[in-house]
């Protein structure tokens, strides 16, 4: 497992190698520093002061003392600066590393969700998503540059150390490091429950998320229903959960921290009482034991840096877990070769004996078979929940049906590429979905490359021109702001200009239902009626009229076709439609 988390978030280090490399070079030079750091004060205690040995090295030896008092305080000055600078560089040089990753994960991540199908969408829920985006994804950082990086400067210092420290006395090299199995036994001892409340933490901050996601988008439910207080308990209780989970981590980690300062102070005094006694026998220089005791205290700093960073890590591993879970999500709409000819797709439409279920044994289509001519009109009606937006879901390729096939123009529309597919079909749907964009960016979505002019074209058609014109910076106004906010009505046009000017050969539309005044409902139908010329449409009807000038109608119950014919076909016999009629369109009818 480990293994393999780790073999993918190489694949997003592979890129950065040789500025890794760089890294691994500021490391080796850091340390190195750090570790002349003690050497000055043990010179001027072993060598300067008065009665010292004189110093080994040639060049300084024609030197008074006070000479060599300053020019080794220069040292110390010079080692400090370089080792800061160095510092600061390699700062850059691992955030840079870090921050390039995380970016390209997210990167990676965006994308595929875009291309998972609707059904995984469905069952996710957008909170949770968002987190894995905006949050977990920042764990590849931690646990290459926050947690490698620092392990490996760790492990370099330790080295680095021990070959000094063998060199001077190896009895307390050996004291100095008895301290590891300990410390090691507590690592693996305290291994497995930082991990569960590492994990519990990241589930319990996504909970938050998808609360607040769900709340704001429902926020008018929420004061129509006058359910504030509800609701604000809610997310206590859910944030309260969170804060538990992290301080059940975070007291984990300081337990840790704990117990490895308490092992370091053990071994500390045991060195030092040791080391003491052989200055007084003579054994070790003053110098020495200077030099000796800064290092065990910096022995114990990359130790304890492991197991600070070793929370972190189990943070961080469960984050990049959770990205990559979505990552190897595979793609279950596999893509098939063929495209349409340049000039569009014919428009000839057939459901083969299709059934589809959203749930395991729980039917929404049973054996459809349908057939709609190019360019006929076709009116969907059925009770709710009938399958009605399912059926038509199937054709671009929302969703696949298990049993059966859809055809357009004879060809399986899984053999299609989806950007092929997917641009021979207009659709207008409800909710009318508008985009944060300017009107312009809104109507031409789907052809971002159209002209001005066509773009006004298929506004006007839509009967949304006025409104736009109106507006302060007429198309390049941003929907939504300084006074461009759209009723219900106006965005359903406004997705109906967008559907004109993709200019597809085959058109999906749901009409709306929602109670939009009789005006602004005449306008939409008459932008419908310019849309569906010369189209093969399939609407999902609610209105008297649509039916009427149908060219077919199909009657659609608990997942299956009742029904189909013309309008005086269907009336004409005692059927499903014509029961449907009376309930469903007669008040329309008597309006
Ligand atoms: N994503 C989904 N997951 C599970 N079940 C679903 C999903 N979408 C729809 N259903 C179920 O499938 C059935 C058909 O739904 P569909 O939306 O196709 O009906 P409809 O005829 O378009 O209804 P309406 O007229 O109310 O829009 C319903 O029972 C619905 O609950």
């Amino acid at each position: 497992m480990i293994i393999i988390l780790a073999r993918k978030t190489l694949r997003y280090l592979l890129p950065y190698r040789f500025l890794f490399l760089v890294a691994i070079a500021q490391v080796i030079l850091l340390n190195a520093l750090e570790l002349l750091k003690p050497w000055p004060l043990k010179l001027i205690i072993d060598n300067v002061q008065v009665g010292g040995q004189p110093l080994p090295w040639e060049f300084l030896k024609g030197l008074s003392r006070e000479q060599l008092l300053l020019a080794i305080c220069i040292g110390l000055v010079l080692i400090y600066l370089l080792w800061g600078s160095l510092s600061l560089l390699h700062n850059y040089t691992t955030i840079s590393i870090g921050q390039r990753m995380v970016n390209d994960l997210r990167g990676d991540l965006y994308s595929h969700l875009q291309r998972l199908s609707l059904a995984f969408h469905n069952r996710q829920q957008v909170g949770d998503l968002l987190y894995r985006i905006a949050t977990d994804t920042y764990a590849i950082q931690s646990l290459t540059m926050n947690t490698a990086i620092p392990i490996l400067s760790a492990v370099v210092f330790l080295v680095g150390m021990f070959v000094i420290m063998v060199q001077l006395d190896p009895l307390l090299t050996f004291l100095a490091l008895s301290v590891c199995p300990a410390l090691f036994i507590t690592l693996s001892l305290l291994n497995r429950p930082i991990n569960k409340a590492a994990t519990q933490s990241h589930q319990q901050e996504s909970v938050v998320y998808s609360l607040v996601q769900r709340n704001i988008s429902a926020m008018r439910i929420i004061q129509a229903f006058t359910k504030e207080d509800e609701e604000h308990n809610k997310f206590m209780a859910a944030s309260r959960e969170s804060l538990a989970a992290r301080l059940r981590l975070y007291n984990l980690q300081s337990l840790y921290s704990g117990v490895v300062s308490l092992v370091s102070a053990v071994g500390t005094a045991l060195v030092v009482w040791v080391a003491a006694n052989q200055v007084l026998a003579g054994e070790l220089t003053v110098g020495e034991l200077v030099l000796f005791t800064s290092y065990l205290a910096s022995l114990y700093d990359p130790i304890n840096s492991i197991s600070q960073t070793y929370g972190m890590t189990q943070w961080a591993q469960v984050g990049v877990m959770r990205v990559f879970e979505i990552l190897d999500i595979e793609r279950d709409l596999p893509e098939g070769t063929k495209t349409f000819p340049r000039v569009g797709a014919k428009g000839e439409i057939v459901w083969d004996s299709v059934s589809f279920d959203y749930l395991p044994n729980q039917p929404t289509l049973k054996h459809i078979n349908l057939r709609v001519r190019a360019g006929e009109k076709v009116a969907i009606v059925g009770p709710t929940g009938a399958g009605k937006s399912t059926l038509v879901s199937l054709l671009p390729r929302f969703y696949d049906p298990q049993v059966g096939r859809v055809t357009i123009d004879g060809v399986d529309v899984r053999e299609f590429q989806l950007k092929s597919l997917r641009r021979q079909i207009g659709m207008v749907l409800q909710p009318p979905i508008v985009f944060p964009l300017s009107f312009r960016e809104n109507i031409a979505y789907g052809r971002p490359d159209a002209a001005l002019s066509e773009v006004v074209s298929a506004a006007r058609l839509a009967r949304i021109h006025d409104l736009i014109v109106s507006t302060p910076e007429g198309y390049d106004t941003v929907v939504g702001e300084r006074g461009a906010t759209l009723s219900e009505g106006e965005r359903q046009r406004l997705t109906i200009a967008r559907a004109i000017l993709l200019d597809a050969p085959i058109l999906i539309l749901d009409e709306p239902t929602s109670s939009v005044d009789a005006e602004t409902e005449a306008l939409i139908m008459e932008g419908l009626d310019r849309l569906t010329v010369g189209r093969t449409t399939l609407i999902i009807a609610h209105r008297l009229s649509t039916v009427r000038q149908a060219d077919s109608i199909v009657v659609l119950r608990a997942g299956q076709i009742v029904e189909q014919g013309t309008f005086a076909e269907l009336m004409s016999q005692k059927s499903a439609f014509a029961a449907l009629y009376r309930t469903q369109f007669s008040l329309q009818g008597e309006k």
